[in-house]
């Protein structure tokens, strides 16, 4: 990729992430970030600065007028409000994109403001429920889906030259019409946070003596993680993808008055199938996690049922100096034969292991 000028607005968590990345990708990128706010200037930005992950802090919008690549990373509705200033101030060579975790509205308003050619809308499905640029990285986005949404009338070149950076840093690009991407995330994200803070509420509330607190178990932990995320990030999401998540909701609302029905006619059978169903449904989502927190690089491996197989495939590995972080064989619906999984520390290990075993004869799947 040539040398480029990229301009951020709204640099934490996912701003971070991606000059991190940026700047491993090519080191001459000039990466420059806007700030509002010249007399309060968020620590982030100076650190960016001292890490040598961003070249410059501008103050002036029209400072943002030599990029060739724009990225809002700001809350959803601030992103939205930014394009109207840009209007005036990008070259039409420029190419405009956002991390919104919401991308109906925004694509609408690119549209709508003339800037539609040049705007394709982003956002990489990968995160964490911290904030700022002192928990970014570029890890962040390796192996994330990074879904890409075209306007109606982004200029032919422009979504595959953004498809191409974004391979390029890590992640795995999938381009999806915005409302597509507003119904998916919904189901799979927006509504899944609000669930997590509403079971956090509840507990808090019956919690007179802190004692379910000092109780809470890993499940509650897992289960709720999300509920600490950005709550100004999260009224932006919900203030612009209401009827999505709406639909999503009312479904939830129908699924838990099931339950309850079940429970109140001690249906032991429903209540049986309830859980079973989720529970194969879940087991077949793709252990290929995303994010910092639960990064998995594994492989799956078919091995012969005889003594000593897996302890061939430990020692193949080990003369290679490839380290295994875990191994054992799995039994699921996938591989109903069972194959013999392999977690490895890192994704140069994993794919390195790959390699190896492939040439060694051995079958492996990449999930
Ligand atoms: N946190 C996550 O896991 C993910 C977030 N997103 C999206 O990425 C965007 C940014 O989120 P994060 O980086 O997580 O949040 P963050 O809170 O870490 O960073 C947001 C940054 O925007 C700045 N900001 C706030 N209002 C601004 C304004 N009016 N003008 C300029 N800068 C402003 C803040 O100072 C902060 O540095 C959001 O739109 C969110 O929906 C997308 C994927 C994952
Ligand atoms: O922390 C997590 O597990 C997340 O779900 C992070 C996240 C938050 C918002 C997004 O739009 C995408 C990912």
């Amino acid at each position: 990729m040539n040398d480029l000028v990229v301009g951020f607005i709204g640099f934490g968590l996912i701003g971070g992430s991606l000059a991190h990345a940026l700047r491993e990708q090519n080191p001459k990128h000039r990466l420059i970030a806007y700030y509002y706010n010249k007399n309060k200037v968020n620590s982030g930005l100076t650190k960016a600065v001292q890490d040598g992950v961003l070249d410059d802090i501008v103050f002036d919008l029209e400072c943002l007028r030599e990029c060739d690549l724009l990225f809002l990373c700001a809350p959803v509705l601030s992103n939205i409000s930014y394009l109207s200033k840009l209007k005036n101030i990008v070259k039409t060579t420029c190419i405009i994109t956002d991390v919104g975790s919401v991308k109906g509205n925004i694509c609408k308003e690119a549209v709508a403001l003339g800037l539609g050619s040049q705007f394709v809308g982003g956002h990489p499905m990968a995160g964490s429920e911290k904030t700022g640029y002192t928990n970014s990285s570029s890890r962040l986005l390796e192996n994330a889906y990074y879904i890409l949404t075209p306007t109606k009338e982004t200029k032919e070149g422009i979504t595959e030259i953004l498809y191409s950076l974004i391979k390029s840093l890590g992640s795995i690009p999938v381009i999806l019409s915005p409302s597509e991407h507003d119904d998916i995330t919904a189901a799979i994200s927006h509504v899944p946070h609000i669930i997590a803070a509403c079971l956090v509420n509840m507990v808090k509330k019956a919690d007179n003596e802190d004692k379910m607190k000092t109780l809470a178990a890993g499940g509650f932990k897992d289960i709720t993680r999300i509920a600490s995320s950005s709550p100004v990030m999260w009224q932006n999401i919900c203030l612009t993808n209401t009827d999505s998540i709406l639909h999503f909701l009312d479904n939830y609302i129908d699924s838990l008055n099931e339950v309850k029905d079940s429970l109140s006619a001690n249906k032991e059978e429903a209540i049986f199938d309830f859980f079973q169903s989720a529970g194969e449904y879940r087991d077949s989502i793709p252990n290929t996690s995303t994010g910092l927190l639960n990064k998995v690089y594994e492989l799956y491996l078919d091995i012969n049922d005889e003594t000593g197989a897996i302890a061939t495939v430990a020692t193949l590995l080990a003369t290679n100096l490839i380290s295994i972080k875990n191994i054992g064989i799995i039994h699921n619906r996938e591989f109903e034969e069972g194959v013999l999984r392999i977690e490895f520390y890192n994704q140069n290990s994993c794919e390195a292991a790959a390699l190896l075993l492939r040439k060694h004869n051995y079958t492996v799947y990449e999930r």
